[in-house]
Parts: structure tokens; C-alpha cells; sequence
């Protein structure tokens, strides 16, 4: 064990805690196609359930198609594997740049951050509104408009706070290897959900940034009702 080895533990739930799941069956995948982007290149693939859906995974490279890598550093990816953002899918945010979320802005830093040090964006389509979908998200954004916050927003749809269903996540993860991962995130339960379903994480990196006006009471609640390790907002209010 080496010097920076000795200073991480690699967390994996105890066995006799795995949830027993039913694995979800991966029908097709595509080839891996190199992709230049806004954000630089990515090598992607689509995976394919038996269930209809289908979800994105980008690997940053360079332009010549070489995985990008750090090594040497207390990041490691040999010791503690890559870092890994798992990106919940959200239209308004994502493609159209929404204020109302840090969705968007997450998306450019997770893709920044890997393409920094090396790693992998899992997109995950069907997860959209916390895994409502997009009428009862635009929904829950009416009674938020109302003065619910976005927790009871949904609740008052009779929908759980967050439905978001992993298992096809972790089934793509281990179809790339990737079976202890630096997680890029802030939300522990997703750490939680996926630790349940037998990925190993050897640490979370923060995906936080910087709050907008528009953004302060939703990232609030993610911190105080959803446990979200985010920094407490100094703006005032939220502008419509
Ligand atoms: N139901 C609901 N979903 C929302 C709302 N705003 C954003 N979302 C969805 O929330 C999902 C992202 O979840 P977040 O809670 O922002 O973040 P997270 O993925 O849990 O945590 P991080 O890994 O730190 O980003 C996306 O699917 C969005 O579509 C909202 O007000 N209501």
C-alpha cells in the first residue's frame, strides 16, 4: 500500500446489506465513437434496455481518441479508479440552460472535470425530474410557483421526492469496467444508492456551483431537506 493509499478507504457496503435487485437486461450497445464537442472530445457509446431505454456514457480523450489520465497524485486513477459523474437527465436544464436548476451548469463542470483529470459522464436518460419525468416535473415547477418548495412539490403529486431506479446505471458501469469510481457528485444518497447496488466508491468530488438568484431557494432545500453537501447560500432570493 502506497502513501496515498493508506490516506482513503475505499467504501463498499457490507454484503449482507446489497439490495436484492432484479438486474435489468442491457439488449445493445453501440461502438464507441469519438465525438468532438463544445466541451472537447469524448469517446461515446448508447446502451440499450429491454425496456426501451437508453442512456449515453462519454470517456474523455484527447483529439487523437487517448483516454485522458492523472497519475502519480493522491487522484490516482489506478488506485481509486476514475472519476465518475452520473448525470440524471434534465431537458430544461441541460439543453435549454434553465436557471431554475444547477442541472446545466453541473453538466459543463462534470464534463470540465473530466476532461481535466480523466473519467466519465454516465447521461441517464428516463431519470428526468428526479425520475418523474418531464409533465410532473413541469408540473411540480407550477406548484413551486405557487410557494411549494421542490421536495413537496412533488409529494403533492403523490410522487416520492426523488424515484430515481440506479440499477441500469450500475449495469453500464460494470459493462465498462468500472467497478470502483471516484464519484463526482454532492448528493450522498446517490453514493448510497450506488454502494447498495455493488459499485465501490473511493470518494466523492464536489460538482457544487456557484448559486444564481434565480437558484438559491431550490439549492437551499437540496441542502437542508436532501441532505445535499452544498455550501449555504449568500443570495437573498430567487428572481423569477
Ligand atoms: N422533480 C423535480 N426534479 C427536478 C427539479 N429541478 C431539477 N430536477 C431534476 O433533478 C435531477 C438532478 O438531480 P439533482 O437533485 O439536481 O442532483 P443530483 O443528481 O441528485 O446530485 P448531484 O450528483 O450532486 O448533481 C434532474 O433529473 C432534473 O431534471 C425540480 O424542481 N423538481
Amino acid at each position: 500500500m502506497n502513501e496515498y493509499q493508506q490516506t482513503r478507504k475505499i467504501e463498499q457496503p457490507d454484503s449482507k446489506e446489497l439490495t436484492p435487485v432484479v438486474k435489468p437486461r442491457l439488449i445493445a450497445q453501440s461502438p464507441a465513437v469519438c465525438v468532438p464537442t463544445a466541451h472537447g472530445h469524448f469517446k461515446m457509446m448508447a446502451w440499450q434496455f429491454a425496456d426501451g431505454s437508453e442512456h449515453l456514457s462519454l470517456q474523455a480523450v484527447d483529439a487523437e481518441g487517448n483516454p485522458r489520465t492523472v497519475s502519480g497524485d493522491k487522484n490516482d486513477a489506478r488506485l481509486f479508479g476514475p472519476a465518475v459523474r452520473i448525470h440524471s437527465e434534465c431537458a430544461t436544464g441541460d439543453i435549454f440552460g434553465s436557471f431554475r436548476c444547477d442541472c446545466g451548469a453541473q453538466l459543463a463542470q462534470g464534463l470540465r472535470i473530466i476532461q481535466e483529470r480523466g473519467g466519465y459522464l454516465i447521461y441517464v436518460r428516463q431519470h428526468e425530474g428526479r425520475g418523474i419525468g418531464l409533465v410532473n416535473k413541469l408540473r411540480a415547477y407550477s406548484l413551486q410557483s405557487e410557494g411549494l418548495d421542490t421536495v413537496d412539490a412533488n409529494l403533492a403529486q403523490g410522487l416520492a421526492a426523488d424515484q430515481r431506479d440506479y440499477r441500469q446505471t450500475a449495469v453500464i458501469l460494470r459493462a465498462l469496467g468500472l467497478d470502483t469510481i471516484q464519484l463526482i457528485s454532492n448528493n450522498p444518497a446517490k453514493k448510497q444508492a450506488l454502494l447498495e447496488l455493488g459499485i465501490r466508491i473511493s470518494g466523492l468530488i464536489s460538482d457544487e456551483i456557484e448559486p444564481r438568484p434565480e437558484n438559491h431557494t431550490y439549492l437551499e432545500t437540496k441542502r437542508e431537506r436532501m441532505n445535499h453537501l452544498l455550501t449555504p447560500s449568500h443570495h437573498q432570493k430567487d428572481t423569477p
